[in-house]
């Protein structure tokens, strides 16, 4: 394999790229399945004042100075602009700092707040730039940035250089592709890693991507120097507009399930076809895909574009059919995990397909929409009605899975900040714990309950210190759990405040339980509690209880459930 190296080209007036290549994987493209190398572009504007954009990772400390010395002395650079922060770029930033100790870092404010737990102390003067924000380089060189913010990438910056008409897009537009060529003649060599560059990075965060790609088309951009991949030239215009398609079917997507089979005597197709109806009637969006009819390349496209997926397939000679197995193959390399899965077939005697189906994909780590179905030979009406029915369950327990699923998942670079991330995916239960004491009403919106004894059953609850209630939750003291319901009345009454008390409570219809605690009107269930011990927790009490009495109000009703995206929101 060829050593990796940095391939140094000048693309624009005073703007040269240095690339620094490799033509294996890295390490941090570890999601990235094509192994096609890849670049990672820097470039240097050489205005009156000199900025660098971009250093590459740590894989390529050492390449990438020694060709930047041949070309530009360090302790002349004036800024080094980051188009995003991650701790990959740190020891490149570290050993360029020292240098270049000159330098001012130029960042976004959530570039700035990593960059800080990067270089600790070592960390030079450093400008977090706004949307509306310029750096004149002089010689015409006037840099605009535009914020480009993703869930991934909370801090990234595209950067404009309004003399050359070149738009640094960082992760935008790029492909994890390594070559000899700087731009992208021939452009349509380069669609399939773009469009999977996309489906890998941008994909996920289809609202926040649309948002930006309107952010970056108001510059008259002639070129876009891209993070990764060869540079966008020839096909600038309809690489956009792919995006923005891309975008947009990504948007689209929620509830498409991909309904996969196979039958060589018709059973499982009158499986598929009547699960089909059921998801259909209960809104969602079918592919239904004959696996012997289409070129499984298709496949992986379909799936792609699914929230959901269900396998259906014939038991034949104890196996599933070939197209069965090739499909499998691609489903499982290609859906997501968080994709809904569903399995069902037709069989004679053993049935082997269906488990076969349901162990792959349950060791490849999804969950699923419905148990399994087995219908022995030709489906009765029972049966068909059978596959109907879950068919709508599917399509309802995606909805529900779409809409618990938190809207944004915040990734970050720092441990600090990915330990919290880490901490608020533990989800709980949304509870009111209400406490009356001498006339006085307490009610305070907790989420981290969680049962602790069978016997006597128990739980624990963590009250925050700085709320009202604490005091009332001593040893002996009672008080109730109110269980809430998913309701966007509860959402937004404890959005207002989460501890209520006093005049207040005036807008809640409170009742009382059998032993005269607090009932909230509209709870879902309610426990009875008495404190019986507590622990003394950083800001909270960690209160332990004993459920002595409890009803469930709502038989129908779904607990609310607090998601969050750290353990600090
Ligand atoms: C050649 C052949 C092999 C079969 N092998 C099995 C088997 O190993 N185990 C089983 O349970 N059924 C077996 N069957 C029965 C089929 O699974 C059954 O007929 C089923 O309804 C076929 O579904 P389809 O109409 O969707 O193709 C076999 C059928 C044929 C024709």
């Amino acid at each position: 394999m060829q050593p990796k190296d940095v391939q140094v080209f000048p693309i624009a007036a005073e703007t040269t790229l240095l690339r620094s290549r490799t033509w294996d994987r890295l390490k941090f493209e570890a999601e990235y399945a094509r192994q096609r190398g890849t670049t990672a572009n820097t470039y240097l504007i050489r205005g009156d004042r000199v900025a660098l954009l971009d250093p590459p990772g740590e894989s390529f400390t050492q390449i990438f100075l020694s060709a930047l010395k041949e070309r530009q002395d360090p302790a002349e650079i004036d800024y080094i602009v980051l188009g995003h922060v991650n701790s990959n770029r740190g020891k490149t930033l570290q050993a360029l700092l020292e240098l270049a100790p000159q330098a001012t870092l130029v960042c976004s404010k959530p570039g700035a707040i990593a960059l800080r737990t990067i270089l600790g102390d070592r960390l030079p003067e450093t400008v977090a730039v706004r949307g509306d924000s310029c750096l004149d380089l002089g010689g015409h060189h006037r840099l605009e940035f535009v914020l480009t913010p993703t869930p991934r990438w909370p801090g990234e910056l595209c950067t404009y250089d309004s003399k050359t008409h070149v738009l640094y897009t960082d992760k935008y537009f790029g492909a994890h592709v390594c070559g000899d060529q700087v731009f992208d003649e021939g452009a349509a060599i380069y669609r399939a890693d773009r469009r999977y560059y996309f489906d890998c990075l941008m994909a996920p965060h289809a609202v926040q991507v649309a948002a930006n790609l309107e952010k970056l088309s108001k510059k008259p951009a002639q070129l876009y120097a891209t993070g990764h991949g060869p540079l966008v030239r020839y096909d600038l215009s309809e690489l956009s507009s792919a995006y923005r398609d891309w975008t947009q079917q990504q948007q689209t997507r929620k509830e498409a399930v991909a309904l996969l089979y196979a039958s060589a005597y018709g059973n499982t197709g009158t499986m598929a076809r009547a699960i089909a109806r059921g998801l259909e009637t209960a809104g969602a969006d079918v592919k239904l895909v004959d696996c012997e009819q289409i070129d499984p390349d298709a496949i992986g496209a379909i799936v792609a574009n699914t929230a959901g997926f269900v396998i259906g397939s014939p038991t034949l000679g104890g196996h599933l059919p070939t197209q069965i197995q090739t499909a499998l193959g691609i489903v499982l390399s290609t859906a997501d995990k968080v994709q809904l899965a569903g399995v069902f077939g037709s069989y004679g005697w053993s049935g082997e397909a269906v488990d076969l189906l349901a162990g792959k994909i349950r060791d490849a780590g999804f969950s699923f929409g419905f148990d399994p179905i087995r219908v022995k030979f030709k489906p009765t009406d029972e049966d068909i009605a059978r596959c109907e029915t879950v068919g709508a369950e599917f399509a309802r327990a995606l909805k529900r899975r779409q809409k618990q699923r938190p809207a944004r998942l915040v990734s970050s670079d720092s441990q600090t900040a990915r330990t919290e991330q880490a901490v608020g995916r533990i989800v709980g239960s949304m509870c009111a714990v209400a406490a009356k004491k001498d006339n006085r009403t307490e009610l305070v919106l907790v989420s981290w309950v969680s049962q602790s004894t069978f016997d006597p059953p128990g739980l624990t609850v963590a009250v925050s210190k700085a709320s009202g209630i604490e005091e009332f939750l001593h040893s002996g003291d009672h008080f109730a759990l109110n269980i809430l319901p998913e309701s966007k009345r509860w959402q937004k009454r404890f959005a207002k405040e989460r501890s209520i008390h006093g005049d207040t409570l005036a807008d809640l219809e409170i009742g009382t339980t059998e032993n005269g605690a607090p009932l909230l009107n509209g709870a879902l269930a309610y426990l009875e509690c008495r404190a019986e011990n507590r622990m003394d927790c950083g800001d909270h009490w960690l209160i332990y209880a004993v459920a002595e009495s409890g009803k469930v109000l709502d038989l129908q009703g779904v607990t609310a459930v607090h998601h969050r995206n750290s353990a600090r929101a």
